[in-house]
């Protein structure tokens, strides 16, 4: 297969610093984002992953130009997503971000075939390149889903075309909310894999947000969202021991902002029993945290009087 007309645009960006995102109703605010700092960069592949509530829905329905934030700063591929005109959103939303979402009926029109649904977000923004459209499907492993309606696929494939929907117009970054939430395991692996395919094939920027804590395994970088801000990422890499064995580490980051903050992992906290002060010392190559055994000393004092 040729790739001259699949050969993508590089990954664009992500940048986002301090987000804010309160949401007002009937006189109750909620801050679903509180602060979140978050670099892509282009050409990566990156989940975001978080309980429920997190604030990730709130962040990707920002980074896909749907929802501004309250405060902070957001730029996705030289787009400044606080200050864009209604002109530069439509481009933005057509041709600088592709989105996947959850809802198969959200991603693919059920009247239209595969080939069709890829057509459509080309027509919207220019010429329609309906090679171009049967060799992502192709690329895609869904060359079969071209002649067939939305209902005639499988939850998998569906997912799939919905990718090569999101990819149409070369977008410099590929947003997916959920994209494996309503699929089985197996299922899940593959649309993932297909994820980390159109990175790989097409250069474009890919986020996946996502409460799958199984989706580490199929990206680069995992960073984690808690109470609307980014706490601790995970980096996996493969590396080659002296004997020539592969074999993939994982490491586990906390996330410094500007001013200093992280959040330090729940079951570290957990396992120490850390709780409202720790005592910190700067040692030569690290820093030490320890449980506040002062307070402790003090209460058991107190309690001896
Ligand atoms: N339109 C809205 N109005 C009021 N509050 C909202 C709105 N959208 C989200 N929230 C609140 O903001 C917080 C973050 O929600 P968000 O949907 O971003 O979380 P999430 O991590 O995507 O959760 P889930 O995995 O359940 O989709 C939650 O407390 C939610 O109730």
């Amino acid at each position: 297969m040729s790739t001259s007309t699949v050969d993508g645009v590089p990954g664009g960006t992500i940048e986002c610093e301090d987000l804010v995102r309160i949401y007002s109703a009937e006189g109750i605010e909620v801050q679903a984002l509180q602060g979140l700092t978050l670099h892509v960069a282009a050409g990566d592949l990156v989940a975001v992953v978080g309980a429920s509530g997190s604030g990730k829905s709130t962040l990707l329905t920002i980074l896909s130009g749907l929802d501004t934030p309250t405060a902070g700063r957001a730029r996705v591929a030289g787009t400044d997503l606080l200050t864009m005109s209604q002109a530069q959103r439509v481009h933005y939303q057509r041709r600088t971000v592709g989105f996947v979402w959850q809802q198969t009926s959200r991603n693919l029109l059920p009247y239209l075939t595969g080939a069709e649904n890829v057509c459509l977000p080309m027509a919207l923004a220019g010429p329609v390149d309906s090679a171009r459209a049967e060799e992502l499907l192709d690329l895609l492993g869904v060359a079969h889903c071209g002649d067939k309606r939305p209902e005639q696929m499988s939850g998998g494939e569906q997912q799939r075309v919905a990718i090569a929907v999101a990819a149409a117009n070369t977008p410099q970054v590929l947003l997916a909310d959920e994209p494996t939430g309503e699929l089985d395991e197996a299922t899940s692996a593959e649309v993932l894999e297909t994820l980390r395919h159109v990175n790989a094939e097409l250069g474009m920027t890919v986020l996946i947000v996502t409460h799958d804590p199984t989706v580490s395994e199929h990206v680069r970088r995992t960073v984690q969202i808690r109470d609307g801000r980014t706490s601790t990422e995970v980096l996996r890499r493969r590396e080659t021991d002296e004997h020539g064995a592969e074999r993939h580490v994982a490491e586990e980051f906390a996330v410094l902002d500007r001013v200093g903050r992280m959040q330090l992992p729940q079951d570290f906290v957990a396992a120490l029993d850390l709780k409202d002060r720790v005592r910190l010392a700067l040692e030569p190559d690290h820093v030490g945290v320890w449980r506040d055994e002062t307070r402790e000393r003090q209460r058991h004092e107190g309690g001896e009087r």
